[in-house]
């Protein structure tokens, strides 16, 4: 086996309770990335909403910016400040169809430590959802869904798969962005607490094991306003599937190194993507090479 030469590249996953007070949610985010780039993380992950949970759709609209506005520039000089690379789960954009649509996208943003946008994933399985007496989600009634998935970015740690939140449900994303090279999946999440419970350790777990991949997962946690309660449990599982960090309650950060020797390792063990039976049921593939972020 290859002996790998000098530190493993070290990740930080923060766990936040984003309220509508947008100031308030930045000097905390940024608190926290700045204390994961003091301990010598390379690439920082923040949760679907870091920017703010609204109370209605009416609030979340009336907040939302675009690429170019004044947080996503304020989250630029902190990624430079800092040097680091920051994985924003979930920003709400404005983009040019707003004025026709009056509907945002949840959008995956990549910031490089010179502060640019790396890459923009705008999520693609929107969360339509009613649990009777317990949950109703409409996304769709305020939010746009994207058109494509976007190939993996090569970072310090590996290369990096987006997806967001709902889209953990389809383990076609997952199989797409792993078929194009992935070697860490993220799935920044506001998850609810009836099906966080149930639902959310198994699927990430699911996804690491069936990809061979480390599966990140920043996580809302707590109460976000009056009307809402997000389930928490940040964690981090390896291509094995063991949770090798997790965060506990309320707000703050989980630490994982990753080792991609340990990632080779396990492939070659049990070689699921060579065993595929594509002519029984087709191959997951990304489609098309999308555009510019
Ligand atoms: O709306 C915002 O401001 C931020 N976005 C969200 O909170 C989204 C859409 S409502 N939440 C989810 O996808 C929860 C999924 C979930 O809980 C599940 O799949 O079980």
């Amino acid at each position: 086996m290859a002996v790998s030469l000098g530190p493993k590249p070290l990740v930080a996953v923060g766990q936040v309770t984003s309220t509508p007070d947008k100031e308030q949610n930045f000097s905390g985010c940024a608190a926290l990335v700045r204390a994961a780039a003091r301990r010598g993380a390379c690439l920082v992950f923040l949760p679907e909403g870091f920017d703010y949970i609204g109370r209605d759709s009416v609030q979340t609209l009336s907040l939302a910016e675009s690429l170019d506005g004044e947080l996503m520039a304020r989250y630029s000089a902190l990624a430079r400040d800092c040097g680091v690379w920051l994985s924003l789960g979930g920003f709400h954009e404005r983009r040019a169809d707003w004025l026709s649509t009056q509907r945002i996208y949840n959008c995956h943003v990549l910031l490089d430590p010179t502060g640019r946008v790396a890459a923009a994933y705008r999520k693609t399985h929107l969360c339509d959802v009613e649990l009777e007496g317990r949950v109703t989600m409409k996304e769709s009634s305020f939010t746009n869904p994207g058109t494509e998935i976007v190939p993996p970015i090569s970072t310090p740690a590996g290369m990096l798969g987006l997806s967001i939140c709902y889209d953990l449900r389809f383990p076609e994303i997952s199989l797409a962005l792993r078929h194009a090279g992935a070697e860490i999946l993220t799935y920044p999440s506001a998850f609810t607490f009836p099906t966080g419970s149930a639902h959310w350790e198994v699927l990430l777990r699911a996804r690491a094991i069936e990809t061979q991949c480390y599966v990140v997962a920043a996580a809302q946690t707590g109460r976000n306003h009056e009307g809402r309660v997000s389930y928490g449990h940040t964690l981090v599982a390896d291509p094995w599937g063991t949770v090798v960090a997790q965060c506990s309650e309320g707000p703050g950060l989980c630490y994982a190194e990753i080792d991609l020797e340990y990632l080779r390792h396990v492939r070659r063990e049990i070689p699921v993507q060579s065993h595929r039976r594509a002519d029984l049921y087709g191959t997951v593939e990304l489609q098309a090479a999308p555009s510019a972020p």
